[in-house]
């Protein structure tokens, strides 16, 4: 089941198309490719993360590579603030902050530079899916390590039989956690 109870919801989920089986046997791939190529859904989307981060207060948008990347940097621009990536290993020159995770088809390490966030800098993250929330609880993690407060997540896809919220409980500090489209 789809949650599309608002025109928003109802718009973005149709644009997103499943693929069965990849990149495994047994996962149903969620493809955002239909709405980054959908002019009107993805200026609803950019507007609606850019929003959040003015709502919540957000001094910095974070994108988690690499689908991360193309809807918090919009976004960031859209509100007027920041964008900081938070990559894959060995991406990023200087020191870093690293943490290694599992997701739903593999494991990963993500990095983010030590020296990402001014003193008093509150961070909206935002992702593609959450799965099994290794992604993101992973990057929480990077993000309290790099000593900026985390004002919330937002996340265009939850799959909400795989309970990645219920594995980020721990990692959000208190902080709202949305998603836009439930599956
Ligand atoms: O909740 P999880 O189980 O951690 O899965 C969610 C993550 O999986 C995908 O990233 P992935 O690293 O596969 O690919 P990308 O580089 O295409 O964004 C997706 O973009 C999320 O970041
Ligand atoms: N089922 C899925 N579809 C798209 N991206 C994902 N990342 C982790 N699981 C995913």
């Amino acid at each position: 089941m789809t949650t599309a109870d608002t025109p928003l919801a109802e718009l973005l989920t149709s644009r997103i198309r499943d693929v069965q089986d990849y990149p495994k046997p047994g996962v149903l791939f969620k493809d955002i490719a239909p709405l980054l190529a959908d002019a009107e859904a993805f200026a609803a989307l950019t507007r609606a993360l850019a929003d959040r981060a003015a709502a919540l207060g957000a001094t910095k948008v974070v994108g988690l590579e690499a689908r991360g990347f193309v809807l918090a940097a919009p976004a960031a621009f859209a509100a007027g603030i920041g964008f900081v990536p938070i990559r894959k290993q060995g991406k990023l020159p200087g020191e870093v902050f690293r943490r290694s995770y599992e997701l739903e088809y593999g494991s990963a390490t993500l990095e983010v530079q030590c020296d990402a966030f001014a003193p008093g800098e509150r961070v909206l993250v935002v992702d593609d899916v959450l799965a099994t929330g290794g992604t993101i609880g992973a990057s929480l993690d990077l993000v309290k390590e790099a000593g900026a407060e985390l004002a919330g997540v937002v996340v265009l896809m939850e799959l909400g039989f795989l309970d990645g919220r219920g594995r980020l409980t721990p990692h959000l500090g208190g902080a709202p956690l949305e998603t836009l489209v439930t599956v």
